[in-house]
């Protein structure tokens, strides 16, 4: 095996998962230890719902596995490279390559336009735009005929939609979601949760979604429930009723 000098840089195994952590711990500044001895692999391609109540740690887990925490003492590998020890500039770089996000509240940049928000990690990298990838995004996403609108001339919907596009368009290992349907009324909700569900199926996209909602969850191939800071079940082709009811338990209601 070849080694540079720069993790980042070190060729990595085809076969890697998207995203390893081994025995990842956290404690925040003030004691609070959010992330209690986890270990997850999420395989390329899968689609993986982490849930629990609030407070349980799935932020943390998120920002850990995506590099935008050092977590306290354990290892995170996305793509296969490992994350320890980076600089805060090389961890930028390599989630500005290997990650996209998709957040509640969508984090379009208001002044774009949706193509210009759309290419704009691109942009940021540098990278030339593959013209013929992003018109298939665009299509997929349905904005064909909105792409000169600024955000705020979108429904929400419309606009998480952009956002997904975006998160999609520099090909990264992985897509990080943090409640991505929390601001959407039903009917949306489910129509952004479709188009999850036939991205990872059609294009083989990894995402990890982190959700409090088993409704939610349950559009995952597998969740990943916490409590506590650490991972208490894995359910594999999880329904909202049997995740509503796990989570009930763990309540002792
Ligand atoms: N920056 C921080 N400083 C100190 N403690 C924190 C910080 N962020 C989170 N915590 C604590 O870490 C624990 C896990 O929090 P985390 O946000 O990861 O949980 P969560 O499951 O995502 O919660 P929610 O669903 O409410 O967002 C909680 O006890 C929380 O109070």
């Amino acid at each position: 095996m070849f080694f540079t000098s720069d993790p980042t840089e070190r060729p990595v195994s085809p076969d890697a998962p998207a995203i390893a952590l081994d025995h990842v711990s956290h404690t925040y500044d003030g004691g609070v230890l959010a992330l209690d001895d986890v270990s997850l692999t999420v395989q390329r391609g899968e689609f993986l719902a982490v849930m629990g109540p609030s407070g349980s740690g799935k932020s943390t887990l998120m920002h850990s596995a995506a590099a935008l925490e050092v977590p306290t003492s354990g290892t995170v590998r996305i793509d296969g490279r490992d994350t320890r020890g980076l600089s805060e500039t090389k961890r930028t770089e390599l989630r500005r390559d290997l990650v996209g996000f998709v957040f509640q509240s969508y984090n379009l940049v208001p002044s774009l336009s949706v193509s210009d928000n759309i290419t704009l990690p691109l942009r940021l990298a540098g990278r030339a735009p593959d013209v013929a990838w992003i018109a298939s995004l665009v299509d997929r996403v349905g904005l064909s005929g909105r792409l000169e609108h600024r955000p705020a001339e979108l429904s929400g919907g419309q606009q998480q939609r952009a956002a997904i596009a975006r998160a999609l368009v520099a090909r990264p290992a992985v897509v990080f979601a943090d409640e991505p349907t929390g601001a959407l009324d039903l009917r949306t909700a489910q129509e952004v949760l479709e188009l999850f569900g036939e991205v990872a199926e059609d294009l083989g996209q990894t995402i990890v979604m982190v959700t409090h909602d088993p409704a939610v969850a349950a559009r995952a191939g597998t969740a990943v429930v916490m409590a506590d800071g650490r991972i208490v079940q894995t359910v594999q082709q999880p329904t909202a009723a049997d995740l509503a009811g796990r989570l009930v338990a763990m309540s002792g209601v």
